[in-house]
């Protein structure tokens, strides 16, 4: 263990103690918690007893840094899972982290400015307009064009931080695995890994920034999604200045209600939006927890998402697509048979698997799920157990396919904290079968055709030329061939003469590898009579030679 890693072994533990968290674990773990955190520092007592539990899981999270407030913060959207309390304590980990000094922010700023804050910015605010896990957020006018901004600059000395805790998270895996062997399962060392690799992607705010571009430009005429502008002479990996939005956080119910708010189809734009970022511009926003996402209006029958904060963005291939929507359409018909074939069909799971134990293996899973009604079954959790099947029958499920299940959660549980009725399947529907109609029928061949003229429209005026250049390489080749048989010839001649069999051997041999140097993929002809030629004199060589 490294020093770091053994100073935050120290802090987590003595946080967990003092906030009394080792107490509300699970029986289970209680042992391990005995042996992990109390025996070590016996003397810690918890000091916030009077403090209900949610709020002391808050409060430890919030103590113990970005990469267990993140985790706080995914939890925070499942109020499907959580109690209300807890789901409530969580949300405020969105945006009320503690901040850090002011007078750092701006060092940190002017330091990737290469200039002062007052040659750049008007009123920059000293105040942050928000704190949150792993950048502080300050507000600002820009000097040339007197615009809006706000300044998103990274907690400086967040990144050793984060991966003493990851690597502490991954030895804890493994202690973990070893106690309760059951905890297998879980996979908890792949999570942690796949969780450290996005939380350090997340401190990259160049990335941000290109992501935030590529998901305004896709949504510039949308009525229903609006991304802020970016700035990018600013743009630093450490420092982003974009677009100051105003609106009212997607959390905020009872503001949303009080504006009068169409709330249904506030919840329904939100997963409309999020499907046409999947299956229309196959670049979806990975992190839309509630401190990411505010509404704005034209009117309150016409509600606006904005989305902000664009550090986790998922991309997808058309074979993803193609697993999703129909996977998806198939589950909507309750037709697990379809899903097993279309898996064992397309090469999903490998051909060894046997189409009548996966449908059984998929029925037996997903059967209890679809007992409910429709508009009550996630997405989310029926991708879960289908993946969770599928990795059974050895199918390596894509990174991008977990990210995106992962966001529909999210989505999930926005959309039906928003509008508690909220038919999924019945929104998201038309978006799959217009994209699997789309893929087969022949506006298919049309899009294809279309996606391949410009191609062709900018080849055409090289055609006669390309015509010219391959006719005068295939006379240049031929006549190649046509010296060289005739000095394999004069050679046959001379050996046959002398009765040489093992002549002929050899110049055939010669000749073959000849066709091999001089084969063109584009005209095979001349390789194809060298070779045939070389292999007859070969041939020839050898019977004289018997
Ligand atoms: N363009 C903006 N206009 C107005 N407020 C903003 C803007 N960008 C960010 N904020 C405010 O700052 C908060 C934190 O911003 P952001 O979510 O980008 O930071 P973060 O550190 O990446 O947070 P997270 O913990 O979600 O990863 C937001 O919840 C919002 O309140």
């Amino acid at each position: 263990m490294t020093l770091i890693e053994l100073k935050r072994f120290y802090h987590i533990q003595k946080v967990i103690l003092e906030y009394g968290i080792d107490e509300l674990l699970p029986v289970k773990l209680q042992p391990l918690s005995v042996r992990l955190f109390r025996k070590s520092i016996f003397w810690l007592k918890n000091k916030h007893a009077d403090k209900s539990p949610a709020e002391r899981i808050k409060l430890a999270l919030q103590q113990l840094g970005p990469v267990f407030i993140k985790f706080g913060q995914m939890l925070s959207t499942r109020r499907d899972l959580l109690p209300q309390e807890f789901a409530e304590q969580l949300a405020m980990l969105q945006d009320q982290v503690p901040p850090f000094d002011s007078k750092l922010a701006m060092q940190e700023i002017e330091s990737a400015l290469g200039k002062s804050i007052d040659d750049v910015f008007d009123d920059f605010d000293m105040v942050p307009l928000a704190s949150a896990s792993i950048a502080q957020v300050h507000t600002a006018k820009l000097k040339s064009n007197g615009e809006e901004v706000v300044i998103k600059i990274i907690r400086p000395d967040i990144e050793p931080i984060i991966r003493a805790d990851t690597q502490l998270m991954k030895r804890l895996s493994k202690v973990l695995l070893k106690l309760v062997p059951e905890a297998a399962r879980l996979r908890p060392l792949e999570v942690v890994m796949d969780y450290e690799k996005t939380i350090l992607d997340e401190l990259n705010l160049e990335r941000e920034a290109a992501n935030t571009i590529q998901l305004r430009r896709n949504f510039l005429d949308s009525k229903e999604l609006y991304v802020p502008e970016i700035y990018p002479d600013f743009t630093h990996k450490n420092m982003i200045v974009m677009e100051r939005i105003y609106g009212i956080p997607v959390s905020d119910i009872a503001a949303l209600k009080a504006q009068g708010t169409n709330m249904k189809l506030l919840a329904e734009r939100g997963v409309e939006t999020f499907f046409t970022q999947v299956f229309r511009d196959s670049f979806f926003h990975a992190d839309m927890h509630p401190g990411n996402v505010f509404v704005s209006y034209e009117t309150p029958e016409d509600p606006r998402w904005i989305g902000i904060d664009c550090g986790i963005v998922g991309t997808l291939n058309r074979e993803d697509k193609r697993y999703l929507a129909e996977n998806l359409l198939a589950f909507f018909h309750r037709d697990y048979r379809k899903v097993a074939e279309l898996h064992v069909d397309s090469g999903w799971v490998p051909s060894y698997v046997d189409v009548n134990d996966f449908e059984f293996a998929i029925r037996t899973v997903c059967d209890p799920i679809f007992e409910k009604p429709l508009a009550e079954i996630s997405f989310g959790h029926v991708l879960v157990n289908l993946f969770a099947t599928a990795r059974k029958f050895d199918m390596t499920v894509q990174p991008q396919l977990v990210l995106l299940q992962k966001t529909l959660l999210y989505i999930e549980g926005l959309g039906r904290q928003l509008y508690p009725q909220l038919d999924l399947w019945d929104t998201a529907k038309p978006f799959l079968e217009r994209w699997v109609k789309e893929q087969m029928g022949p506006q298919a061949v049309f899009s294809a055709v279309k996606q391949r003229a410009p191609f062709w429209a900018e080849k055409l005026p090289e055609l006669p030329e390309l015509v010219f250049d391959t006719l005068t390489k295939a006379t240049k080749q031929q006549a190649k061939l046509d010296k060289l048989f005739t000095q394999a010839e004069q050679f046959t001649q001379n050996q046959a003469q002398s009765g040489k069999g093992r002549y002929l051997l050899s110049v055939g041999g010669v000749i073959m590898i000849c066709a091999a140097i001089v084969y063109n993929p584009d005209s095979t002809s001349l390789a194809f009579n060298l070779a045939s030629f070389g292999f007859g004199l070969t041939a020839l060589g050898w019977f004289k030679l018997k």
